[in-house]
């Protein structure tokens, strides 16, 4: 299958297929050439919508060189090195991954924990350096400085300021980070269309909230970190982890927004760990790691039959997320197992048979085909490839920033400051040290040490206390 653009191949479709997009369409013409059409965008966002990326990657290789010039973490490395890495001061965290993932789908990384889901994620979101391999292509084109704003990425664990408001974070992250052609009115609708998107309209006016700062729920947290990110209208949206701590209602919530972003034309990667079923029917794309290699990749729906036809079949009623795991790690407990692979009653070798047989079998029948679709017959029209070589409208000069967030940092601090509980504990412990002082008798310097030893095990005894 070839993909070329309607500027390049001027036939007649024959047939039409929805890439999921708003404004692309692929055409088939003949001998499986797929051409695929985009129309410019009349949403009044300013041109601003979100371009179509497809991400492909291939034999992606990472790993992690004990060596450091600082002596402290050399000499942390090499004691790591001893206790667990791999081939002396090197470890090989990800394996030769091959995937690809277009616009308007959800591509799933499942995987047992210390797997290599995040090291991906980050690999391919441009935010891992190193010892990297492999092919990793956006529109057919190679990871550059413009592709930085068209990709959002939300962490594990957001940083967002816990004394300002839903809509403050928003409102800010709107002036800093969206470009100085849009008006302040502009900025203000966007961040209000956020909210209303991400249904954050009840807890608007509600501080974020931190460890010790009581604030908003932990859904509602997660919606308010992917907020901050597609405020700037992201082509490619990166979440690791998103349903931590959720549950299964609000996940699946969470889950219905990913699929709308999805629909608007972004191309959405997300690591999750054990999904119930009804999120896991809402991935496209499902890639399941194990041990830094894949043991499946495709569409995600047809993950279990494809290990049935291996001989993995569940005995008992299971989650579709629970049995993928389970034999990512070998554990075949209430699973039948291919005959070749039975015989043995030491798990842990069952366990090493299992992980060994399903990504061989991965290499041999799944990823030639995936290779094969990846680079020698889907290739994305040129419009696209030049269109990401561009970079996005300028945003706020620094000055402006630093007016920006001397703002945000001036709300932030003075509420935490002026928190009243805070304020009276400092009225508090200022009117208790003038009452010890009160009256002292500090006549000559003998008597001002004795004050100073005596009040200051006064203190310390007030603190025991
Ligand atoms: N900077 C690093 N130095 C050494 N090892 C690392 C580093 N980063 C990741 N690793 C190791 O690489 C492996 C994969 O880590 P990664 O965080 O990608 O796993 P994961 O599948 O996302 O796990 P989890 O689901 O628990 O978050 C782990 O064994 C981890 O210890």
């Amino acid at each position: 299958m070839e993909i070329r653009s309607v500027e390049e191949e001027q036939q007649s479709p024959a047939v039409t297929a929805n890439v999921g997009l708003p404004n692309a369409a692929l055409h088939q013409v003949n001998d499986g050439v797929v051409e695929i059409e985009i129309e410019q965008d009349d949403s009044g966002t300013c041109g601003y919508g979100p371009l179509p990326i497809f991400l492909k990657f291939e034999d992606v290789e990472y790993k992690i060189n004990g060596s450091s010039r600082n002596p402290v973490k050399a000499a942390i490395t090499s004691v790591a090195s001893r206790l667990r890495m791999e081939q002396g001061n090197c470890k090989h965290i990800l394996k030769g991954i091959t995937g690809n993932v277009g616009p308007g789908q959800i591509l799933a990384l499942m995987g047992p924990s210390g797997s290599g889901k995040t090291t991906l994620l980050k690999l391919l979101g441009g935010r891992l350096d190193g010892d990297i391999r492999g092919k990793v292509t956006y529109n057919d084109t190679p990871y550059g400085p413009s592709l930085k704003r068209r990709i959002g990425f939300v962490a594990q664990d957001d940083v967002l300021f816990p004394h300002l408001t839903v809509e403050e974070t928003l409102v800010f992250a709107a002036f800093l980070r969206l470009p100085t052609e849009m008006s302040r009115k502009e900025k203000h609708l966007r961040a209000e269309r956020i909210i209303k998107e991400l249904s954050l309209e009840r807890c608007r006016h509600t501080r974020v909230g931190g460890v010790l700062v009581k604030g908003i729920s932990g859904g509602e947290r997660k919606r308010t970190s992917i907020g901050y990110e597609i405020l700037v209208d992201p082509s490619l949206l990166f979440l690791d982890e998103p349903t931590s701590g959720l549950d299964s209602t609000s996940a699946s919530k969470l889950l219905v927004i990913l699929r709308n972003l999805a629909k608007a034309g972004r191309t959405v990667i997300t690591t999750i760990h054990q999904p119930s079923s009804r999120i896991f029917y809402m991935f496209d794309k499902l890639l399941l790691i194990s041990e830094g290699q894949t043991i499946y990749h495709g569409n995600a729906r047809e993950s279990m039959h494809y290990f049935s036809s291996l001989g993995f079949v569940p005995e008992i009623a299971m989650n579709p997320s629970e049995f993928l795991l389970d034999i990512a790690t070998g554990h075949v407990k209430d699973i039948s197992i291919p005959e070749t692979l039975q015989g043995s009653t030491d798990l842990q070798e069952i366990e090493v048979k299992v992980i060994k047989f399903l990504q061989c079998k991965y290499k041999t029948d799944l990823e030639p085909r995936e290779k094969e679709e990846n680079y020698h017959s889907v290739k994305a029209p040129m419009k696209l490839q030049l269109s990401i070589q561009i970079k996005k409208d300028r945003t706020s000069n620094w000055v402006e920033q630093f007016i920006i967030l001397s703002k945000r940092t001036f709300r932030e601090r003075s509420r935490d400051y002026l928190d009243k509980l805070r304020f009276s504990q400092t009225v508090g412990v200022a009117v208790l040290l003038g009452l010890l002082w009160w009256k002292s008798n500090i006549g000559t310097e003998a008597q001002l040490r004795d004050q100073v030893v005596n009040k200051t095990q006064t203190v310390r005894l007030l603190l025991l206390a």
